[in-house]
């Protein structure tokens, strides 16, 4: 469900098209065969996603070069790396939203493509990739997650209206539901994009910073809300800069840099030496 860049060059609310760089909107993750068995961190079970040498250029700027990295399905993966490390830029190859150059994306099993088409991935995108000037309603927004299970005609049928309904009340935005989607916080934004990620039923959520100019109880109330999504088995991985609300949030965590340089517990991520291969220009 990419966006429609709008006139501002950004994406409009249903997904986040940069469509800047040579990275492109996709069809599909690199042409690479997903293996649905690969990498489950030594466990049989399915991972959520499944990324392999997953490399993404713009033009000149070598962006990923050759991810590998699991994301174990029922947990939350915390994402953290400097700016420009490439957080981004991997959530939205696995959205279909940038093409890689090489590497194989599977989600649940499926490649990233028939994930999409099957509405398995929910996506928060980073707030500078939206368009806030688009003309919709925080319902509309919310009902977006619908889409994909829309009949033939289209329209939003009486389950979808109380999906919708049930993500605005979860995410406590009933009250704003008919405002402008640009019309709301920073905090409530996110909360938005939350919801839309409730009405669609998507099985792995993609947060890119969701904490970002989000005040401390809005920080709070997201991560209850995720933390409680992945107890009812929903998988995520959040990419954030907040360090230090990361034990809170994660259950497992990853150091990117270009490539994945640890791995493991949030505390075993955040010891020092290990911030130092990223934080402390070591590369
Ligand atoms: N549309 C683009 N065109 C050209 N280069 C880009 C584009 N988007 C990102 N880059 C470059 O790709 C690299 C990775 O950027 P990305 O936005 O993925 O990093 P990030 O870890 O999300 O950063 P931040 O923490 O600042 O949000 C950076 O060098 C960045 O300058």
């Amino acid at each position: 469900m990419t966006g429609t860049t709008g006139t501002t060059g950004k994406a409009v609310p249903p997904g986040a098209a940069d469509g800047t760089g040579t990275a492109t909107p996709a069809t599909d993750a690199a042409g690479g065969t997903a293996n649905p068995a690969s990498g489950a961190a030594g466990g049989t079970a399915t991972p959520a996603l499944a990324v392999r040498g997953l490399t993404v250029r713009y033009r000149d700027v070598l962006a990923l070069d050759g991810v590998d990295l699991v994301v174990e399905a029922g947990r939350l993966t915390g994402l953290v790396g400097t700016n420009g490390s490439g957080k981004s830029t991997l959530l939205k190859a696995v959205m279909g939203i940038v093409r890689p150059d090489a590497g194989s994306i599977a989600v649940l099993g499926h490649d990233g493509a028939q994930a999409r088409r099957r509405a398995l991935l929910g996506y928060v995108p980073q707030a500078e990739d939206v368009d806030w000037t688009f003309p919709l309603s925080v319902r509309d927004v919310v009902a977006q997650g619908r889409y994909g299970r829309l009949g033939p005609l289209r329209r939003l049928r009486a389950a979808d209206r109380e999906a919708v309904d049930s993500a605005l009340e979860r995410v406590g935005l009933t009250a704003l539901a008919d405002r402008q989607i640009g019309r709301l916080s920073g905090g409530q934004r996110k909360r938005a994009f939350v919801a839309r990620c409730l009405a669609q039923e998507a099985r792995v959520l993609l947060l890119d910073e969701p904490f970002a100019g989000v005040d401390v109880s809005s920080q709070a109330a997201i991560t209850a809300l995720l933390r409680d999504l992945v107890a009812g088995g929903v998988s995520a991985l959040v990419s954030t800069h907040d360090l230090a609300g990361l034990p809170a949030l994660a259950d497992d965590a990853v150091l990117l840099h270009r490539r994945v340089l640890v791995r493991g517990a949030p505390e075993v991520v955040l010891q020092p030496e290990n911030l130092a291969l990223a934080f402390g220009g070591a590369r």
